[in-house]
């Protein structure tokens, strides 16, 4: 018998043994290994979570009211995790939309492809939608798994790299501010102040979860090194930059010599131009590598040579699924002012998403409300609507790929025009 339902607080453990993370089972992608680069190809693997830790863990998440857990027990056993997370999303026209956000999912192998995903994550929708959170997000461990749920990638994230010697900047007035490199104290108190103001003008930008900067440490992470913090401050001396770099130790020619920049934020143009004059001309450095950093990143624009930067690694980052369509169209903006009349069909999961709807956008505000039998001029996939809902991707792809099909001239184009947002949306954190 499958029973899906939260875990009670004695099943936690269980629960967590589901988890990779908790079982020490191979990730697809070791972050560091895959993203930074650095000098061993993989990090060692890692223990099953001990049964204390399991419980420390147990005791934190059932603190923290913005995690909603899901499990799938067989016959009582508990073989499917799952996971949502209460974020605020900024969207476009700088309002926020609540998500939830997928996230801890497992199922023990001999339990896979019945179907335990399926009802963990229809189960979520559901809960999700009781809480009034119109969206879903995740960050996928596998491309091929979440589209059938209603996801499809809205926002994308890369690594780069910069030769130093090829790394010279334009000229620009001179800064105003000042930069010092702090301790991890000094980086915590300033990280939530610079991420809140990049948050309020960022689309698809989230809310921290509680404690997100307290893991920051001036240890060494082995040869890695420890984590260096370099602040930037305006001339009344206010944080209003900040970033995260290693300078780990290689003694292959190849990698030797390498600035990584694990995370950088500035509320300002002067700020980020700061930050980055001195990381990309740091001495003693051969190399600057970066990630995950946004796909449009200003930095290129900046360099006198813009072919000196080389994105070396690019992945979609976060996938949205609409749970309320009417809900989430409303709760954004859309700069090209206009008015469409689009069906959505075959969604089982949220059935209610399912008709005919009529958007009208007059640059400030939006509704979205029922059309059925009016003329319809386009049929959209959910997949698609999740795609373009940030604004970062354009809907005439998805008409190449059968997620869009046009009835009326021209309707295609509307969507594209109206939906697509500037500067791309980018989400500087997964979860
Ligand atoms: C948001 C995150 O947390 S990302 C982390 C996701 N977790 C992992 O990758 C850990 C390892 N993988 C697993 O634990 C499991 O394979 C899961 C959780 C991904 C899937 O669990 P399952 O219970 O097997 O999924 P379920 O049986 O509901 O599958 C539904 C459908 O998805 C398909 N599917 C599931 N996983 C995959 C996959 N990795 N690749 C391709 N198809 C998949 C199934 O074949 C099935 O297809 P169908 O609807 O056409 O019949």
């Amino acid at each position: 018998m499958i029973d899906v339902r939260p875990p009670l607080l004695e099943e936690m453990p269980a629960y967590y043994r589901a988890l990779p993370y908790a079982t020490g089972l191979p990730q697809w992608e070791p972050e560091d290994a895959a993203w930074h680069g650095g000098l061993g190809p993989w990090p060692p693997q890692r223990a099953p979570a001990t049964a204390e830790r399991l419980a420390a863990m147990a005791a934190a998440d059932s603190e923290d009211g913005n995690f909603h857990p899901m499990a799938a027990f067989v016959d009582g056993a508990c073989a499917g995790a799952s996971a949502m997370l209460s974020f605020e999303i900024r969207v476009p026209g700088w309002r926020t939309v609540g998500m939830g956000g997928v996230t801890a999912t497992g199922v023990i192998a001999t339990y896979r492809r019945r179907g335990l995903l399926r009802r963990m994550m229809q189960a979520m929708f559901d809960a999700a939608l009781e809480r009034g959170e119109p969206l879903a997000g995740l960050s996928a461990s596998e491309g091929g798994i979440y589209g059938r749920y209603g996801f499809s990638p809205a926002t994308y994230l890369v690594r780069w790299e910069l030769a130093r010697h090829e790394a010279a900047l334009k000229p620009a007035a001179p800064d105003a501010g000042s930069l010092e490199l702090v301790d991890a104290a000094a980086a915590r108190q300033v990280w939530p102040v610079v991420h809140a103001a990049v948050r309020a003008r960022r689309v698809g930008e989230l809310t921290p979860q509680p404690g997100r900067w307290d893991r920051l440490t001036d240890e060494a992470d082995g040869a890695n090194g420890p984590l260096r913090y370099l602040v930037h401050r305006d001339e009344h001396g206010v944080a209003d930059g900040i970033a995260d770099f290693r300078l780990p130790w290689s003694a292959d020619a190849a990698t030797a010599g390498t600035l990584v920049v694990e995370a950088l934020e500035a509320a300002n143009p002067a700020a980020y131009r700061a930050l980055w004059s001195l990381l990309v001309d740091f001495d003693l450095t051969k190399t600057v590598v970066a990630a995950p950093r946004p796909r449009d990143e200003p930095l290129r624009w900046m360099l006198a040579d813009p072919r000196a930067m080389r994105i070396t690694r690019q992945t979609e980052s976060l996938w949205i699924r609409l749970l309320d369509l009417p809900a989430a169209l409303s709760a954004r903006s859309y700069d090209v002012p206009g008015e469409l009349t689009f069906t959505v069909e075959g969604d089982r999961m949220c059935p209610a998403n399912n008709g005919t709807w009529r958007l009208q956008a007059d640059g400030s505000s939006a509704t979205c409300i029922p059309a059925d039998g009016a003329k319809t001029e386009l049929r959209v996939s959910v997949q698609a609507l999740g795609s373009l809902y940030l604004g970062g991707m354009s809907a005439h792809h998805f008409a190449y790929a059968g997620d869009i099909a046009e009835y009326r001239e021209g309707a295609v184009d509307r969507l594209a025009r109206m939906f697509r947002t500037e500067p791309e949306p980018h989400n500087s954190f997964v979860f």
